[in-house]
């Protein structure tokens, strides 16, 4: 009889990570079902990267327990389960895109064609440049078919988008969900909230690796009651609106301010009666995704 865990792609089972005296990863408990798209949203430092790379056994958990697929880490890996792009990695410079696909996807055991995987990360037209001509998204667009090429079950991808122009990143990810779309399970850490809502069909936000919230896009939306207000304020100075009734904290870019808030009636009316701030082009918001994942992921 199969054991539980084989219908997961990915178990953790109170796994911690330490590196000296920092908890990197600290009891993590996850089931990833097969067929799933995830997202680990999380900011720097949150434990993401070390939790993929205890996935593909580059690390040992301190403590705790990691499955993929019913087995340990090692052992998916030397079966072909596991694809990967990490945050760093280069290309042998010497090499074509064309060869360099190849070469990975012969260290599989059931490999995609070639063709195929070159037309699934758009390299088609790029197939006989060698690695060292390649641009930096171009590159990214390589690493993703290397991932891909032996067909794995699994996808693990760090920060992919990280060096992509939005053009990039929207084809990136077309390609990422066509790759998804044959049962295949996905797990990407980000810190883009926009990426981790329209990309995943789970998200699970890690703060100081730990996991703070686990559940669609808009469930953890749905979850966190806040307000932001935000308004002008030309070049009068921000000091001391962290001290306004129900503010938990506050954002300037360029020159619009905004508070988070969970009581914005309080907020406003003292921005207005206990400021001698003269407030322009106020709007207040429901909280959004990004709320969300502040409120969930602030130092405590
Ligand atoms: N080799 C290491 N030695 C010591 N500490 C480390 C090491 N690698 C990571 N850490 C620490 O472990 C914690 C988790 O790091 P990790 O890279 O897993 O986070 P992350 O969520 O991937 O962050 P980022 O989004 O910045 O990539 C951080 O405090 C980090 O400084």
């Amino acid at each position: 009889m199969p054991s539980v865990d084989v219908m997961n792609a990915i178990a953790f089972n109170g796994v911690t990570k330490k590196y000296g005296d920092v908890v990197a990863v600290d009891g993590l408990t996850l089931d990833i079902p097969v067929g799933s798209t995830v997202a680990l949203l999380g900011p720097n430092g949150a434990g993401k990267s070390t939790s993929i790379n205890m996935l593909l056994g580059l690390l040992r958990p301190t403590t705790g327990d990691i499955k993929v697929f019913g087995n340990g880490p090692d052992e998916a890996v030397t079966r072909g389960d596991i694809g990967a792009m990490l945050q760093e990695g280069s290309l042998i410079p010497e090499l074509t895109v064309r060869e360099s696909v190849d070469f990975i996807r012969r260290l599989y055991p059931d490999p995609l064609p070639l063709d195929e995987v070159l037309r699934m990360a758009d390299l088609t037209d790029l197939a006989g440049r060698r690695a060292d001509k390649l641009s930096g998204g171009q590159t990214q667009r390589v690493r993703f078919a290397l991932a891909i090429a032996g067909g794995p079950k699994l996808l693990l991808l760090d920060e992919p988008t990280a060096a992509m122009d939005v053009e990039s990143r929207r084809s990136f990810w077309d390609n990422m969900r066509a790759y998804a779309a044959q049962g295949r399970t996905i797990v990407f850490a980000t810190h883009y909230l926009e990426e981790a809502d329209e990309n995943s069909d789970r998200v699970v936000v890690i703060a100081r690796g730990q996991v703070v919230a686990d559940g669609t896009a808009a469930e953890i939306k749905s979850g966190v009651a806040g307000h932001a207000v935000s308004f002008r304020l030309g070049s009068q100075p921000a000091a001391g609106l962290d001290a306004l009734p129900g503010v938990s904290a506050v954002e300037i870019q360029a020159d619009r301010v905004t508070v988070r808030t969970n009581d914005p009636d309080a907020t406003v009316e003292a921005l207005y009666r206990k400021t001698t701030l003269d407030v322009r082009d106020l709007q207040i918001h429901g909280a959004d995704l990004e709320d969300a994942f502040l409120a969930l992921t602030k130092e405590s």
